[in-house]
């Protein structure tokens, strides 16, 4: 058993995700003041709507803040399975219209072609990242870390920042950030509702195998805190 994470639970999603937008939006702040600028990594899902509608309204020098995905369906950005479009729709508002969003989507016409231009968009990104919040789907994986994937062990091995997933059990092609750049940063949050996602996160703690359980590679590790935001 692992304890390496933090784990907070909450009554209801609500409380949940006004705490946590709090959270974030307090980190990013301090990470302008002391460094001039910050970074966000933020997943797609249907998990975050309702948090990034929150993060929107909040007092951010956001003109400073550099918003990416962990991950991205290689699909066409006005498509409704985009991730961009999720951020571009519940995130880029309000207060935050001002932040530098810099998606993983490009032009090429696969994620294989389209990585090392995805990789140069992060470029101006803080290193370690400010921010990240992860989701987790209920096969254990998190950003496209697909345990059916061939590409599960190059996602979770290699020392690039992107790589290309084909999963076997989710549609389209993905684009994900790797462990490497997820492991790089100062605070991981894992976002989870529901009680099969806490029973999966159980699962996850006790599965000695990140490729059987993906999501174990970000919380059986010492490097970089993470905390568990779950509410029922
Ligand atoms: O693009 C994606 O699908 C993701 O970034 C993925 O890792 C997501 O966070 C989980 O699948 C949870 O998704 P839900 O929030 O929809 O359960």
């Amino acid at each position: 058993m692992i304890k390496e994470s933090v784990f907070k639970s909450f009554d209801d999603k609500t409380a949940l995700e006004n705490q946590l937008a709090e959270r974030i939006a307090k980190q990013l702040q301090e990470a302008v003041d002391t460094r001039g600028q910050a970074s966000l990594i933020v997943s797609g899902g249907s998990t975050p709507v309702k948090l990034f509608q929150l993060l929107s309204h909040k007092n951010v020098e956001w003109s400073e803040v550099y918003i990416t995905l962990a991950d991205e369906r290689w699909v066409d950005n006005d498509s409704d399975a985009s991730n961009e479009k999720l951020v571009r729709t519940h995130l880029l508002q309000n207060k935050a219209h001002t932040a530098k969003f810099r998606g993983l989507k490009n032009m090429f016409s696969s994620p294989e072609e389209g990585c090392a231009m995805a990789i140069e968009q992060l470029a101006n990104f803080s290193n370690p990242f400010d921010v990240v919040v992860l989701g987790m789907g209920n096969d254990g994986h998190t950003c496209s870390w697909f345990p059916c994937s061939k590409e599960i062990e190059e996602a979770l091995s290699t020392e690039k920042l992107c790589v290309a997933v084909n999963p076997g059990s989710a549609p389209n092609p993905r684009l994900s950030l790797s462990k490497t750049a997820i492991l790089a940063s100062r605070q991981i949050y894992l976002h989870i509702v529901g009680e099969k996602k806490l029973s999966v996160y159980r699962q996850a703690l006790e599965n000695e195998d990140a490729n059987t359980m993906p999501i174990r590679a970000v919380l059986a590790q010492h490097k970089t805190p993470v905390d568990v935001y779950w509410s029922a």
